[in-house]
């Protein structure tokens, strides 16, 4: 590894691929991800996002393609207490407390938090005795972070960490989470919460149809996508006919609310409001992690980006 960047690489994934049947999953995915990274894994259902983490961990075998993490094999690095994962398969034994699930985790590696620290930074100290199995969706989802969270890791590979938490325990996860990457430890997260990617990730990382289609901050993603977004209650409209407004690359509409993004934005407006004078609450805005999400992964944007 002569580049300096793969080789303190904190994740190296080259050439990865993996097919189930005749499903290609991940084709040819290349990332090298920096210690001290917060990362958000983005992309729609069956992208190839939890394919790509399971490989990143050793739990699947890529087909081809190599994987290191912090220059080791995955399982190396697993064993050594280096990485700790979430991910949405896998469960704990129902009957087990999570103070007991956690204590089994702690116990494999000598680096690892005193349990009760874990619990407290996962926020499971009140139910740290109750079996797993009688735990709500939100709890069992913090239990996993503290399971995750134990070994002190030096990554954290986390699969739609925030399904099933509640508001309060969302913000109190990215409280926990800010906490352990302040001292410049590593994370890969996979959202389908473009708010929290927005928020939260220093680099986003776009996956489509099992290919990596954009790589870079939250700005750099959002300015791959030329525009604005004018939003606009359009009583009578068609789609087709807002779609096929001057300077409007794509358009949905919900009811009489019509959402245009454009190339200009400018000409759209003006044609939209000489078409159908009765529209109101208009607004223009630049792209949002969320709108560049929806144009880069429509279908027909494999030539955009
Ligand atoms: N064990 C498996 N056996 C067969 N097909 C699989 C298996 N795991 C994944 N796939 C297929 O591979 C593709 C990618 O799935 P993957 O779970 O990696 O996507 P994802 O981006 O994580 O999706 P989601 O956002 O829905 O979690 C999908 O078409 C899925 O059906």
């Amino acid at each position: 590894m002569d580049d300096p960047v793969a080789a303190g690489a904190a994740v190296r994934l080259s050439g990865l691929r993996k097919s189930f049947g005749e499903v290609r999953a991940v084709r040819g995915v290349e990332l090298t991800v920096a210690p001290g990274e917060v990362l958000a894994l983005l992309g729609p259902n069956a992208a190839g996002k939890t394919t790509t983490m399971e490989m990143l961990l050793g739990l699947t075998t890529p087909d081809a393609g190599e994987v290191t993490v912090f220059g080791r094999t995955p399982r190396r690095a697993t064993a050594e207490g280096l990485v700790g994962a979430m991910l949405q398969s896998g469960g704990f034994l129902g009957e087990m407390t999570a103070r007991e699930i956690v204590g089994v985790m702690a116990a494999q590696y000598p680096g690892s938090l005193r349990v009760a620290d874990a619990l407290a930074r996962a926020g499971v100290e009140k139910y740290a005795k109750a079996r797993y199995g009688g735990l709500s969706g939100g709890q069992k989802q913090r239990v996993r972070f503290a399971a995750a969270l134990v070994c002190d890791p030096d990554l954290l590979v986390l699969d739609e960490p925030t399904v099933a938490m509640d508001v309060a325990a969302r913000a109190d996860f990215w409280a926990a989470m800010r906490e352990y990457t302040t001292g410049g430890r590593t994370v890969i997260f996979a959202t389908h919460y473009l708010a929290e990617a927005q928020e939260f990730a220093d680099r986003v990382v776009l996956m489509r149809h099992g290919e990596v289609i954009a790589d870079g901050s939250v700005a750099a993603i959002c300015a791959k996508v030329d525009g604005r977004t004018i939003r606009a209650n359009v009583p009578g409209a068609a789609l087709a006919e807002l779609r096929r407004l001057p300077g409007v690359g794509s358009a949905e509409t919900r009811g009489e609310r019509a959402e245009l993004h454009c190339a200009d934005s400018d000409a759209a407006l003006r044609a939209l409001l000489a078409a159908w004078p009765a529209a109101y609450d208009v607004s223009v805005t630049a792209m949002s992690l969320e709108d560049a999400f929806v144009v880069l992964t429509a279908d027909d944007a494999g030539e955009r980006v």
